[in-house]
């Protein structure tokens, strides 16, 4: 009889999964995802649920990667939450499974992996695209992506300012009481934008935010959310000014409303990057529109229950 699943809570996975091991993880999966060979990683675009009653919506995104013995999927679900709400907009579950025998070998809470996977990617989307002197940061939204980007960005590069933009100034303040570094308010998104070089998007934003008039030439935009086919955060200006990378094509043309609605071209997919086949134009403003994907999830997953196993 097989074993049962390990069970792993919120602070369990944040604890077990740190940038430095996630995000050469990651380097080498978006690569190898890029390469489009099925024997190797199969993962299908996320099949999305609305619940229309609620603002919601229900995400599944498996995965299996062949070499690396991992199948796996995360369930998801997303909300547009009223301002004020205490409820987390993203919540989410990862299932790990033997892929020989087919059982669960492992249910994780799935919030920490989010969390640190979406910004490990836009760091090393950051570290291609964004201009050879960055000198300044800019986050818009004050919540578990903005968090966990800042985390991610300040440790990774060496920032002499780092704005923050939320659209209620008291979220933007408690944000920044919560961090150690040195990091100020914005009143407005042309503030924290201006002069930026790096620009982080991380808001449930259904309309743009962000628009192409204030950012400076030769910016690089990490934008996470507009996650939905009708959503914006950047407007058509920024878009098509702009040389526009994304994690997956499929998902990008399927489900990003900033590339569907503005009819911007996508260049590359930043593993295609990462294998040398498309160039990194850093010179120029440059996107990357994230989406999120299984695969990033099932390494993320993997490396959990792997500090775990080490522990135990
Ligand atoms: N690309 C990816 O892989 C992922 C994308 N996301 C997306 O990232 C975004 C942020 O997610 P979380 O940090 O988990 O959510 P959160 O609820 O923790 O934070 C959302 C932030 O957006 C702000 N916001 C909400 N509506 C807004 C509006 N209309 N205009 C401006 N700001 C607004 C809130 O004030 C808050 O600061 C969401 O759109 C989410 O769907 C989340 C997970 C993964
Ligand atoms: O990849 C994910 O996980 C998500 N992507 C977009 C919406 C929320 C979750």
């Amino acid at each position: 009889m097989a074993e049962s699943p390990v069970l792993l809570n919120k602070h369990e996975a944040e604890r077990l999964l740190s940038y430095d091991d996630l995000i050469p993880r990651l380097e080498s999966v978006m690569g190898k995802f890029s390469k489009r060979d099925s024997s190797e990683i199969i993962q299908p675009v996320r099949s999305v649920v609305p619940i229309q009653q609620h603002s919601g919506f229900l995400g599944v995104m498996p995965a299996y990667l062949a070499a690396e013995g991992i199948l796996c999927t995360k369930m998801v679900t997303f909300y547009q939450r009223p301002e004020g709400s205490s409820l987390p907009s993203t919540q989410a579950t990862v299932l790990l499974f033997h892929p020989e025998h087919g059982h669960v070998t492992a249910i994780m809470d799935g919030e920490a992996i989010t969390a640190k996977r979406t910004a490990a990617v836009s760091a090393i989307s950051a570290k291609l695209f964004m201009p050879a002197l960055s000198e300044v940061l800019c986050i818009l939204g004050s919540g578990q992506q903005a968090r966990s980007h800042y985390d991610v960005f300040t440790k990774v590069f060496k920032f002499k300012d780092v704005r923050v933009w939320s659209r209620r100034r008291e979220m933007a303040h408690r944000f920044v009481n919560d961090l150690q570094g040195p990091v100020r308010v914005c009143s407005s998104v042309k503030e924290a934008v201006m002069g930026a070089d790096v620009i982080v998007t991380a808001t449930g934003a259904s309309e743009p935010i962000l628009f192409g008039e204030w950012v400076k030439p030769g910016a690089h935009v990490a934008a996470v959310g507009a996650c939905r086919p009708d959503w914006r955060e950047l407007d058509d200006v920024l878009m098509r000014g702009a040389v526009v990378y994304v994690d997956s094509r499929e998902g990008a043309t399927a489900e990003s409303g900033d590339i569907i609605l503005s009819g911007a071209q996508v260049f590359a997919e930043l593993g295609e990057v990462i294998n040398g086949s498309f160039p990194a134009q850093r010179e120029k403003t440059t996107i990357f529109k994230s989406l999120g994907m299984g695969i990033q999830d099932a390494v993320s997953a993997k490396l959990v229950l792997e500090k775990w196993n080490s522990e135990h």
